[in-house]
This record gives structure tokens, C-alpha cells and sequence, in this order.
């Protein structure tokens, strides 16, 4: 099989435009639905008020009905008597009021004087306290527009006019086919190369939420013959087919050729990133769209493309997305190739949101996971900025990201577990960016965030954190609350095949070092160490080989990508690793006094100094805590 021959650069824009213009006679046919069960239905037509509301006019209030025009005398002065059946009749809110009354007074301005006898001192205006026919909806009034999506209060509406039924689009039926050999089910034995299948539950569950009635087909190989079989079956019974992953230029990738042979491909590829492989097409009468592998990729497809399309075969044109303005708190370089969306968390500080950009690996789902939010880089930009204000598309509700305590800094699973035991409290939620400690450092000087957690050693006197927040932070009042001693220790597989016991092995021994990125506290404590033996960091094979938390080293040495890597006992532990200690560093957590006062920070510094919190550290070890919870003012 030869290889396809890549690709169009079209924007997202255009590719929609001239997609849904190819499409148009592809919308689906109507059906007629109870009123009360089309929430979320497209409307096919006007609907219009079949009765009025109310039908008839009645009292808003509890009271008596009154001629007007018999009660102008009244005065606080001369209090008018009025008799019941002759003058007036007794209402409750919502009773008819019979033509010959005109106006209602409420209950608690009449004056009882007996059983069937009432004063009062004040005339009635006509029709005062009476919601007159059709105050609410008059008959053959609109009430929803052609294609309007019919939402709960709609329904309300729709019944008080007299409208039980309505014709609406049918919802699409979409297909969704997971393609590929190395693609199996869940809980299939595993062997190297195989991939769990998961992308079309993820999709099946968006088409829900747009609107559309998912179908998830078997798992098919890359087989041309067995895909355009599936592919052709999924085009005579539904009305969208989502084809997933073969998108691409590989040799086994062959949604081009299924599309074309069975109708046709429309573009092959779009200025988007991730996702830019993305096929759209028809086969039969119905729009197919071949959905890049990668699950972050495709759900980009999803959000930006099929979300539309399983709108707009139901006649509707979707513009939902929600923004809001951010401060980036680091530099966002993008090509100026493609439309980027990069997943950034998001903290809310100082009455400002500060968007912190997070993995943007195709493959990373996770990242997906931890996104508050997507920055779109548009097309003709070559990045942001760190501190320019731009906009973010919400994936969260925005009390929710109010209510996040943001540590911007170095990482240690300590921070999960603190997270999780303050989400257990319910209300507050801890958010941590994981950028290094100096990361962090320079997040507090520039306001990016609540505290950070830092281990930073002065290479000159040997402790920690202090001198970092004097230099670098001369601005604000800090607090320092002690945190955690943590030994730092050189990562080796079980049983330490290379016998290494000491940083100075890692150079006599030729093993291959995985470091950790500029910046860490890791990174200077081994630089620190490098320096106290006189070896240089040339020896060290591997020193410029950089990942980004404790745990991901852990995970290159288990692999067996590298030989070894400094981190703490915990990452060690949790990948099965043998853990040679090297030195004892005070990671803590430093934050401006003034947070100190915030509800939030408030709970968090509950739960680490509880019990709960102290019972983790002592499951996981090599944790010092003998001084958790102190504050130290600056
Ligand atoms: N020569 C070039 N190669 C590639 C280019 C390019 O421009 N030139 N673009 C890359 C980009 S960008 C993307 S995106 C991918 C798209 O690849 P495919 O759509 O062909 O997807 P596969 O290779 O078949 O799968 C990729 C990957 O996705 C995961 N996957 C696939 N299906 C599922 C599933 N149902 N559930 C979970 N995960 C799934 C899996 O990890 C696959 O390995 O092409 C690049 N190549
Ligand atoms: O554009 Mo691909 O979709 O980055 O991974």
C-alpha cells in the first residue's frame, strides 16, 4: 500500500464554510414530538400560540373583586362599606373574574367589619390585581423562532399556548468506527503495541451531548476491504459516520481511500493544531468525518467540527462557546501555520485569571483531564507573551475555577493527596502547575498564583528557600509554611544492576542520567552536589536530557530509557525502583502573608496538619514532617 500524499492547510473557518455548503441538502427530515419531551430538540418550523395565556382573566392576588368605578369614594376619611354578592365577590389569586367586576383588592387591604361586610379607604384603579387574557401569550403570537433549540423554560411556554406537539429535526443517528490493529477492546489481554480503545466511548458521549444519537461499531483492523464494507453499512443506516484514526499519511492509513472509493473526500486536511489531519467527506447522501487518532487531537475535532456538524444537519448553527479573559502567566510560542488550542489551568487571583499553559503532546489525555480551559492561538500569531491578556474558552463552570487555590512551583504527590483531602471538604479545590520551584518563585513576584512549593538550596550557605524569596521577591511579605524534609536520592532499577551508590558512580560508571528541567530544585541540588565533588556536569551522560516531575524520571528509569535520576523516595517507590539517598531538602510552601487570610488557603492548611494528611505521609515515607504546619514570616 502506498502512502497518501498529504494534505491541505484550509482554516477551521473556511473548512466548515465549504463543508457545510457541500452538505446542505444532507439535513435530516423532521418528526413531530411531545412538547414536554423536546428538550434540547431543534424546532422545523414557527411555532405559534394555539390558545392564550391566561385564557380568561383571573386574580392575581387573594382578595375581593370590585367594580372600579363604585369604589372611587373611598378615604381614609369616609371608609366605603362594601357588601359581599352585592359589591363584591371573594377571589383567591388565580380565579376567573366573572366580565361584570373589574378590578381586585388584596385581602390584607380590607378591613373586616362582619361575616359578609368589608371597608375600605382607598378606591380601586380598573383592572388593578387582574392578569387580563392573554397578559402572558396571545393566541397565534410566535413563540419560538425556526430552529431554535428548545430549552426547559421554551417548554413551559409552548404548553401554557397550547402547543402539545411539536415538529422538530429528527436527531441524527451518528456511527462511530474505531479503526486500527493495534486498537483493542477493554480488558483484552495486553501485549507490546497494543492501545486500549477508548476514543469512541469519548466521542459516543459527546454526540449525546450535542445533540445526536451515538452507535459504537466493533473495532475494525486496517483492512481496505473490511473498512469499506463498515464504512459503506454505517452510510446506508445512519445519517453521520465518524470514522476514527487512519487519517493520516501512514501506510495503513486508509480513510482517504475508503471515502473516495465509496464518494467523496472534500478536504484533507485543516490549519488547526492538533487535529490537522482531519478528513471531511461524504459517502452516500451523508457527511462523514475521519477523526485523527490521537485522543487529544480528536476531541478537538469533536469540539470544533462535529459538534457543528451534528447541529447544523438539525438546521442549527451552534456558537456557544464561552471566554474569558486570562493573563498567561508563561510565554505560548505556536506556529503560525495552524490554529492552536493549547489546554491551560486556570487560577483566579486578585480579581484577575491567570491562565497557565499544560502538556500540549497530541497523545497526552490527561492534559485533557487537567485543562480549565483552551487558549486558541490563532493562525497568524506566532504565540503570546507571558502576562498577555487573552482569551480562554471556559471547559469549567467559572465557580468552580473561583474556588481553586492555585500552587504554581515544584511538584511532590504530596500536593494530590493535599488536593484530594481538600476536595473531600467540599467547596475548595487545590490546582498545581508544575513548573519547578523557581517557577514558582518568579509566579509569586508576578502574582501569578496563591503560594508555590519550593525546595531551593543556596549554593553558597547550604539552606534552603530563604535567600531565593529575599532576591527574588523583595516586593511583597512572605511567609514561609514548613512543609516537608524530603529525601532526594539517586532512582536506579531493582536490585541496582549497575551498583551505583553515590552521584560520583553515575560519572565513574558511564550511566545514562535523566535530569530534570532548569530551574527545579532537583536540578540545583544536583548541580550543588556536582560542584561540592568537582565533577563536571560534561561527565554526567544524559545531563541535558530533561523531564518535568519526579515521578516522569522515575518513569524513564523503569522503562529503561535511562539508568538512573534523582527524585524523591515516594516517585521511586511507586515505580518500583531501588532509592539511594543523597541529601535531605526542605520543600516548603511559600506564600504572600496577606493569602494567608483567604478562606481557601485557610482549609488547606487544615488538612495538612491533619491527622489524615500525616497517616499518607507516613504510608508513602521518606517524608520528614516534624515541622509541618509552622509559618514563618519573612
Ligand atoms: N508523515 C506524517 N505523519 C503524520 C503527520 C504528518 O503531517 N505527516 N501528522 C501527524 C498528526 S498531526 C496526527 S494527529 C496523526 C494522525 O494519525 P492517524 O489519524 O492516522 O491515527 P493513527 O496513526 O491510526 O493513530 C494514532 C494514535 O492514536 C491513538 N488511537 C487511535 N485510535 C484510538 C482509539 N480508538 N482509542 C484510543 N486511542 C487511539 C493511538 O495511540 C494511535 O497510535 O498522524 C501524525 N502522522
Ligand atoms: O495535528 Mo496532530 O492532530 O497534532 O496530533
Amino acid at each position: 500500500m502506498e502512502r497518501n500524499i498529504y494534505l491541505s492547510n484550509i482554516s477551521l473557518e473556511k473548512a466548515i464554510d465549504m463543508y457545510f455548503e457541500r452538505i446542505k441538502d444532507f439535513r435530516l427530515g423532521t418528526e413531530v414530538v411531545k412538547t414536554h419531551e423536546a428538550k434540547g430538540r431543534i424546532t422545523a418550523k414557527p411555532v405559534f400560540a394555539k390558545i392564550s395565556s391566561p385564557f380568561y382573566n383571573s386574580s392575581a392576588v387573594d382578595g375581593i373583586a370590585v367594580v372600579a368605578k363604585n369604589t372611587f369614594t373611598a378615604t381614609d376619611r369616609s371608609p366605603l362599606r362594601l357588601k359581599e354578592g352585592k359589591d363584591y365577590i371573594v377571589v383567591d389569586t388565580g380565579d376567573p373574574i366573572p366580565d361584570e367586576y373589574d378590578a381586585v383588592i388584596m385581602v390584607e387591604d380590607t378591613i373586616k367589619v362582619s361575616e359578609d361586610e368589608v371597608e375600605i379607604i382607598k378606591p380601586a384603579i380598573p383592572w388593578q390585581n387582574i392578569r387580563q387574557m392573554g397578559e402572558d401569550i396571545v393566541e397565534g403570537q410566535l413563540i419560538l423562532p425556526q430552529s431554535h433549540r428548545i430549552r426547559p423554560v421554551d417548554i413551559g411556554a409552548l404548553i401554557a399556548g397550547g402547543v402539545f406537539d411539536v415538529e422538530v429535526y429528527k436527531r441524527p443517528r451518528v456511527a462511530i468506527i474505531p479503526t486500527g490493529t493495534e486498537i483493542v477492546e477493554p480488558g483484552a489481554h495486553l501485549k507490546i503495541g497494543d492501545i486500549i480503545e477508548f476514543n469512541s466511548r469519548v466521542f459516543a458521549a459527546l454526540v449525546e451531548e450535542y445533540g445526536g444519537i451515538p452507535t459504537r461499531f466493533n473495532i475494525v483492523k486496517d483492512d481496505f476491504e473490511k473498512l469499506l464494507e463498515t464504512v459503506k453499512k454505517a452510510a446506508e443506516e445512519y445519517d453521520v459516520v465518524l470514522l476514527n484514526a487512519g487519517s493520516s499519511a501512514g501506510r495503513e492509513d486508509y480513510s482517504k481511500k475508503v471515502i473516495e472509493t465509496l464518494g467523496e473526500v472534500y478536504i484533507h486536511g485543516v490549519a488547526i493544531k492538533p487535529g490537522k489531519p482531519v478528513i471531511l467527506g461524504r459517502v452516500l447522501n451523508k457527511p462523514i468525518v475521519g477523526i485523527p487518532g490521537f485522543p487529544v487531537s480528536a476531541f478537538f475535532i469533536m469540539e470544533n467540527i462535529v459538534k457543528k456538524l451534528v447541529n447544523f444537519v438539525q438546521g442549527y448553527d451552534i456558537k456557544d462557546k464561552k471566554y474569558i479573559e486570562a493573563q498567561l502567566s508563561k510565554r505560548v510560542m505556536s506556529s503560525s501555520k495552524y490554529l492552536e488550542f493549547v489546554r491551560v489551568k486556570l487560577g483566579y487571583i486578585e480579581g484577575k485569571y491567570i491562565a497557565t499553559p499544560i502538556e500540549r503532546g497530541a497523545g497526552a489525555t490527561m492534559s485533557l483531564v487537567r485543562a480549565d480551559g483552551v487558549l486558541e492561538v490563532p493562525e497568524e500569531l506566532e504565540g503570546y507573551e507571558k502576562g498577555s491578556v487573552v482569551n480562554i474558552n471556559l471547559l469549567k463552570a467559572e465557580d468552580e475555577i473561583k474556588n481553586t487555590i492555585l500552587c504554581i512551583g515544584s511538584h511532590d504527590i504530596i500536593l494530590d493527596i493535599a488536593a484530594d483531602l481538600l476536595a473531600k471538604k467540599g467547596r475548595y479545590n487545590l490546582a498545581s502547575a508544575h513548573v519547578g520551584s523557581m517557577g514558582g518563585i518568579l509566579a509569586l513576584k508576578d502574582k501569578e498564583t496563591h503560594f508555590a512549593t519550593v525546595h531551593l538550596l543556596d549554593m553558597e550557605t547550604g539552606e534552603y528557600n530563604r535567600t531565593y524569596i529575599r532576591k527574588y521577591i523583595p516586593n511583597r511579605k512572605i511567609a514561609i509554611i514548613k512543609f516537608v524534609k524530603r529525601i532526594q536520592g539517586l532512582m536506579v532499577k531493582r536490585g541496582n544492576p549497575l551498583n551505583i551508590h553515590s552521584i560520583e558512580d553515575i560519572a565513574k560508571k558511564g550511566a545514562r542520567f535523566v535530569n530534570r528541567q532548569k530551574g527545579s530544585g532537583t536540578r540545583i541540588l544536583l548541580d550543588f552536589e556536582l560542584k561540592k565533588l568537582g565533577i563536571s556536569p560534561r561527565d554526567i551522560k544524559g545531563y541535558e536530557r530533561e523531564d518535568y516531575t519526579h515521578i516522569s524520571v522515575a518513569a524513564q528509569v523503569a522503562k529503561n530509557n535511562a539508568d538512573c535520576g534523582l527524585g524523591v523516595f515516594s516517585a521511586a517507590q511507586i515505580m518500583d525502583l531501588d532509592f539511594i539517598p543523597v541529601a535531605n531538602e526542605e520543600y516548603d510552601i511559600v506564600i504572600p502573608v496577606e493569602y494567608l487570610e483567604l478562606d481557601g488557603v485557610k482549609k488547606f492548611i487544615e488538612v495538612i496538619n491533619s491527622e489524615e494528611f500525616k497517616k499518607e505521609l507516613d504510608r508513602l515515607g521518606g517524608y520528614d514532617y516534624s515541622d509541618l504546619g509552622k509559618i514563618i514570616i519573612e
